[in-house]
């Protein structure tokens, strides 16, 4: 099927990638020349994993543009431009509008692809879009045929091509039947599951394809923001635990995994840590607050976990505190600058608001991050810190180190030999990844979120991580 793809992003670049893999003719298209130029010559402008492997294995089947003209000839057009937030917190429908206008000046009138919808967006946009491209359709003369869908993207970045291979559900938003049968056929090699996986990417073990979930566009839409809010209180619920864990002396990972073992609750997305971060969770809780206020309604369970989370973004400070004592003339190195391990995406990362408020408290900062310096440094080129070259020369001279990513690479580090680096001991593990026993074996005052300073004998390894 010939589809085209606008936004080459985090969401229109691994789907494109992924439909053009499967055997769909893909044209890609961003505005952003450096985007599309990146990629004639083979390089992805985004870290993903899988990336490396899938993107030579589909270059036959996919091009790269900046220009809208050669749509016409495509059945499907897939929108996966930004929504960012507003001031407000209402999502900005600008660069999703542009596209729009710039499809319904592209058409010529004859067999109209159906325009659908994978961006975020408030409920009643596959609407007002579909009222939007018809009227320009009709100011140019020609008919308003053009069908809009809404087909919500729940890809994870850091496992986005997993989660496109072998997703959970697939949820198609279409009024018309027709619609529905075409997005059917589009995502028809994921739901039979009729390709050869990659060897990197291999199918899980009993996976048997997704559910595929047919309803109307208003609904398919508050699907997507519902899903991401209930994901976002589920951390925050957990941190919010973990702080009454700390004071109890009790250990959150262990209470993770107790509540996980209760098949209605599950074991998912209990970990605690710093907080959630990312473009998204954020994003779009903010944006689903204002669609309800502008109905004269409130959402406490989503407003409650946003301030949860702004709290538990101030525990690492407080942490360093306690410890350090005297922060001002401190060296603090921070470990991860991603938002999440597996991405060199940084936004929204907790680790900008604890760089800003240790600055301002007088410290000296280091950073290191396995993925994520470049596109740091691009987004807060700002910001007073030294990037270091790799884990020992982040150590050098610290008086505490500071884990905020989960990176596997921090996990199996030389701590012995980094603490021998270091001035001060002190180790703050925003993500829990580090076995706390060892590393007071390995000469660290060692902090975790939600733990007992000393955890009994063998919990921490016991219990699995809840992602
Ligand atoms: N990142 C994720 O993990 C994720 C997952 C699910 C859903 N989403 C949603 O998908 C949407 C895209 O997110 P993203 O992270 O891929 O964004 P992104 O910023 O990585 O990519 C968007 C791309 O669209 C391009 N663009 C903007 N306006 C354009 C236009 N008029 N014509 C052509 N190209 C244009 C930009 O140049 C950019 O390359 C958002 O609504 C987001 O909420 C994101
Ligand atoms: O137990 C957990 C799980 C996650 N996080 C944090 O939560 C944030 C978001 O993580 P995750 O959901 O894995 O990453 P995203 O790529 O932001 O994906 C979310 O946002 C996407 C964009 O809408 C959706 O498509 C996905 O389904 C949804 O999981 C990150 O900062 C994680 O560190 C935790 O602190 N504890």
């Amino acid at each position: 099927m010939q589809v085209t793809i606008i936004g080459a992003g985090y969401v229109g670049l691994t789907t494109g990638v992924t439909l053009a893999y499967l055997g769909h003719k893909v044209t890609l298209v961003d505005k952003n020349p450096a985007v599309i130029s990146s990629l004639e010559q083979g390089k992805s402008p985004i870290y993903e994993y899988g990336m490396d492997v899938l993107l030579p294995k589909a270059r036959r089947n996919i091009s790269f543009t900046t220009s809208y003209a050669g749509i016409d000839g495509s059945r499907v057009i897939l929108i996966a431009v930004g929504t960012p937030s507003k001031e407000n917190g209402d999502a900005d429908l600008g660069f999703l509008e542009d596209a729009v206008t710039q499809i319904a000046h592209s058409l010529s009138g004859t067999g109209y692809p159906v325009i659908v919808n994978k961006s975020t967006v408030p409920p009643g946009t596959a609407s007002r879009v579909n009222t939007l491209v018809n009227n320009v359709l009709s100011g140019r003369g020609l008919s308003p045929g053009v069908n809009v869908a809404s087909n919500p993207e729940f890809l994870r970045e850091g496992s986005a091509f997993w989660d496109a291979l072998y997703p959970d559900r697939i949820v198609v938003g279409a009024a018309e039947p027709s619609t529905r049968e075409l997005l059917t056929e589009l995502y028809q090699p994921i739901i039979e599951q009729n390709f050869t996986a990659p060897p990197s990417l291999p199918r899980p073990e009993g996976y048997n394809g997704p559910v595929l979930f047919t309803t109307n566009p208003l609904n398919a839409e508050l699907i997507k923001y519902a899903s991401n809010a209930f994901l976002a209180m589920k951390v925050s619920f957990v941190n919010e635990f973990a702080g009454l864990a700390e004071l109890l002396n009790a250990d959150i990972v262990e209470i993770a995994y107790g509540m996980g073992l209760d098949s209605r609750i599950g074991n998912k997305f209990l970990q605690a840590g710093v907080g959630w971060g990312g473009s998204c969770f954020g994003k779009d809780a903010r944006a689903i607050l204002y669609t309800a206020k502008k109905y004269g309604y409130s959402l406490p369970l989503v407003q409650g976990a946003i301030e949860v989370n702004n709290r538990q973004k101030k525990l690492v400070t407080s942490k360093i505190r306690s410890t350090l004592k005297t922060v001002p003339g401190s060296t603090i190195g921070i470990m991860g600058l991603a938002f999440k391990p597996g991405t060199d995406d940084c936004r929204e990362t907790p680790a900008t608001g604890l760089i800003a408020e240790l600055l301002n408290m007088g410290a000296f900062i280091k950073v290191y991050d396995p993925m994520a310096m470049d596109n740091f440094q691009r987004l807060y080129p700002d910001l007073p810190v030294e990037y270091a070259t790799d884990l020992a020369d982040l150590a050098d001279g610290c008086d505490a180190l500071v884990l905020l990513t989960e990176w596997e690479q921090f996990k199996n580090a030389d701590w012995p030999a980094l603490r021998s680096l270091m001035k001060k001991n002190i180790f703050i593990d925003g993500r829990n990844l580090l076995d706390p026993r060892f590393m007071e074996q390995s000469g660290f005052v060692y902090r975790g979120v939600g733990r007992h300073v000393h955890v009994r004998e063998n919990t921490a390894a016991a219990a699995p991580k809840g992602q």
